[in-house]
């Protein structure tokens, strides 16, 4: 199969972009692995697949595949690189779009300066729908990793997220914390496990241990989660701005119930074709 694709980023976090609006694509899991792959592919943390809306209010359904080949519910920094491939391709001519993500209805936003804001939709906070294992909806909680006992903060923004506070990212076990909390058992669709140290009431240092691509420059739904996590543990107030080890992004939050709203660039670096079997 040949196959036109995009090359973009957010902020490190890296895409392969695929158009299957104007193009019919058949992908399967190993194909994405193979798309997904640094040494025998192109090489991505995530595919991003551009669709046709399903339904009559909204302009694109986006479909996001983890570098592992799994598919899952959201990813922020891709939905500003979704809204800056679909105007570069002339696919639409408006700035603010409403996108089909299998979580919900997201609505990215082209900024005058180049950036891109996102409505990310509400935050889920109730266990059995993050999904997190517990008999309880405490904001923190504790989670046995190995020997460690760490408090984490269980959240969904469409895809599950377990945060915990750090004294400094940069010596977090993230790669191998990151990886057991991955797969905790209480997290039964797995989970991205973010790392968060506080710099000041409006601020934060975020690394994340994405769910099927491992750790990565940048998480858009990490970040928006960090916040919320900060925010509802009264460690910082909106807007919040988080520092990732692919730059920075900035997040707000009105509380219980209000969107998060995320502002940050959005990259393309090349197109392509590739042919793949
Ligand atoms: N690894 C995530 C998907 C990509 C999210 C991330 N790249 C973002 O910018 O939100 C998951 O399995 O839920």
């Amino acid at each position: 199969m040949r196959l036109r694709f995009t090359k973009m980023h957010g902020l490190g976090n890296d895409f392969v972009v695929i158009d299957a609006v104007r193009q019919s694509v058949d992908l399967t899991p190993e194909r994405v692995r193979r798309l997904a792959d640094r040494h025998f592919g192109i090489g991505c943390d995530q595919l991003l697949v551009v669709e046709e809306a399903t339904r009559p209010d909204v302009d694109f359904r986006y479909r996001i595949f983890n570098a592992d080949g799994g598919e899952v519910e959201q990813c922020g920094n891709g939905a500003r690189c979704f809204v800056r491939f679909v105007h570069e391709q002339g696919l639409t001519a408006k700035r603010e779009i409403r996108v089909e993500t299998r979580s919900g209805i997201i609505a990215p936003r082209l900024e005058d300066d180049g950036l891109v804001t996102v409505d990310m939709g509400v935050p889920v906070l109730e266990a059995a729908r993050v999904p997190f294992v517990s008999d309880s909806d405490a904001v923190v909680q504790p989670l046995q990793v190995g020997d460690a006992s760490v408090a984490i903060t269980a959240v969904s923004m469409g895809n599950p997220h377990a945060v915990q506070v750090v004294a400094d990212v940069d010596a977090a076990p993230v790669a191998a914390q990151g990886a057991l909390i991955e797969r905790h058992p209480r997290f039964p669709a797995r989970v991205n496990a973010g790392f968060v140290q506080l710099v000041d009431a409006h601020r934060i240092r975020l690394r994340v241990f994405e769910r099927g691509a491992g750790e990565t420059l940048a998480c858009g739904t990490g970040a928006c989660a960090a916040v919320v996590t900060v925010i509802l543990r009264e460690l910082a107030q909106s807007p919040v701005r988080v520092e990732t080890r692919g730059g920075e992004l900035d997040i707000a939050w009105g509380g219980p119930g209000q969107p998060v709203l995320m502002t940050g660039p959005a990259v393309t670096v090349f197109a392509g074709e590739i042919d793949i079997d």
